[in-house]
């Protein structure tokens, strides 16, 4: 379609309150392949700091909405914000930036600002989402996830972790927060960074769908590897505890990342159906679902990505991007053990017709308890 041809890519910036995000964007906007980017910065407070410094880079607009989190209170603006902007910023008629970054405050959480671009039908004929990059203080960063749960979330939702003030950190303190970094998020590589000097292609075009090719870098974009991985690592495991001693409120305590694997195809309506109640019940504990899904009767595989409650419109590539016709599905969750998620599905096993479930798949993990599991919270 030709209006897809221009959809322009928005990378979310998040980060903890002086985690270095304005760094990390000041030389950003000064690379080629920001020459002609929008960059949107949000402010708490009236202090227009960020603006003066990224003003200096004269190709660059910034767009600043003062006044309000730009998560929260003025949503509703940088909705319009968006939806304006190619026709505020055209050049002879014609949009003038090919890529948009928001810069959200150090203590948003950036959920609802993935929903707003997952959501709304005007700005999804304009624009894709890139992907989420979240600057980590290596320096204060095993505080700041010890104590704010916000800054847990932002790594959580990461497709690219940028490690910034490494230079102010021993090599074990380094490893302690990357090996935690990759238990809360094993998807998102690590990018360590000095100053805020990177290139721009460790940061943007991440591997998402992109209409343009019709095609999705799967191999980039799940990393499903990388949760099997994770697993030996700390994560639910009963010894965890034994090498921290103040860590049992741990924020990412709370956090898992699971894979799913199916082999065989799955029911399309039963899949929609599970991912409805697995949102509808546990919707604020999913903070980041992707997915290529193999459904029964289509021969091509099917895109799914959620945050929270909301799932992006599924999407059907072309084709298979490799010989693996396998649904595959990472999750990131709060509060929901592997087994947790694997008990949903194993609704189906117990006969559970109900929820019109059964069939979803032939073949289901090991449901481990299943009564338990349901009664613990999911029926
Ligand atoms: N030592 C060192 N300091 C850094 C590095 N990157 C950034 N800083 C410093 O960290 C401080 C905070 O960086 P900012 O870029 O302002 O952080 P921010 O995330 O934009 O901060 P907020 O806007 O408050 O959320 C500044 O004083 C930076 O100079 C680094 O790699 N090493």
């Amino acid at each position: 379609m030709a209006g897809e041809q221009a959809l322009i890519p928005i990378s979310v910036l998040t980060g903890f309150l002086g985690s270095g995000k304005t760094t990390l964007l000041n030389h950003l906007v000064r690379m080629p392949e920001l020459r002609r980017a929008l960059v949107i910065i949000n402010e708490f407070g009236a202090v227009g700091l960020d603006h003066d410094l990224i003003a200096r880079s004269n190709e660059d607009m910034v767009v600043e909405m003062m006044g309000g989190c730009l998560c929260c209170t003025i949503r509703g603006d940088l909705r319009a914000t968006l939806r304006d902007a190619p026709w505020r910023f055209a050049r002879e008629g014609r949009c003038w930036f090919d890529r948009v970054v928001i810069e959200t405050t150090g203590l948003a959480d950036p959920a609802p600002i993935l929903h707003t671009l997952m959501t709304d039908p005007q700005l999804r004929t304009l624009y894709r989402l890139d992907g989420v990059i979240t600057t980590v203080d290596a320096f204060n960063g095993m505080a700041t996830l010890d104590s704010q749960e916000e800054a847990v979330r932002q790594a959580a939702v990461a497709d690219r972790i940028v490690l910034t003030k490494i230079d102010l950190l021993s090599s074990d303190a380094r490893r302690e927060i990357e090996a935690r970094l990759r238990a809360i998020n094993p998807a998102a590589p690590i990018v360590p960074v000095l100053h805020g000097v990177i290139e721009a292609d460790r940061l943007f075009d991440a591997g998402l769908y992109n209409p343009e090719t019709k095609s999705l870098d799967v191999q980039r974009w799940l990393q499903a590897e990388a949760y099997d991985a994770a697993h030996g690592h700390g994560h639910g495991h009963g010894d965890h505890h034994h090498h921290h001693h103040h860590d049992v409120n741990r924020h990412d305590d709370r956090i898992r990342a699971t894979c799913l694997t199916f082999d065989a195809p799955l029911r399309a309506e039963a899949f929609e159906r599970w991912i409805d109640i697995l949102t509808s019940l546990k919707g604020a504990d999913i903070l980041r679902v992707k997915g290529i899904v193999h459904l029964r009767d289509h021969p091509r595989p099917v895109v799914v990505h959620g945050v929270q409650h909301l799932f992006h419109p599924p999407v059907e590539l072309d084709d298979w991007p490799s010989e693996d016709r396998r649904t595959r599905m990472v999750f990131i969750t709060r509060d929901i053990t592997a087994d947790q998620l694997r008990g949903t599905l194993s609704l189906m096993t117990i006969g559970l017709d109900r929820f019109g479930l059964q069939g979803l798949v032939e073949q289901i993990p090991a449901p481990g308890v299943p009564g338990g599991v349901i009664g613990g919270g999911w029926a």
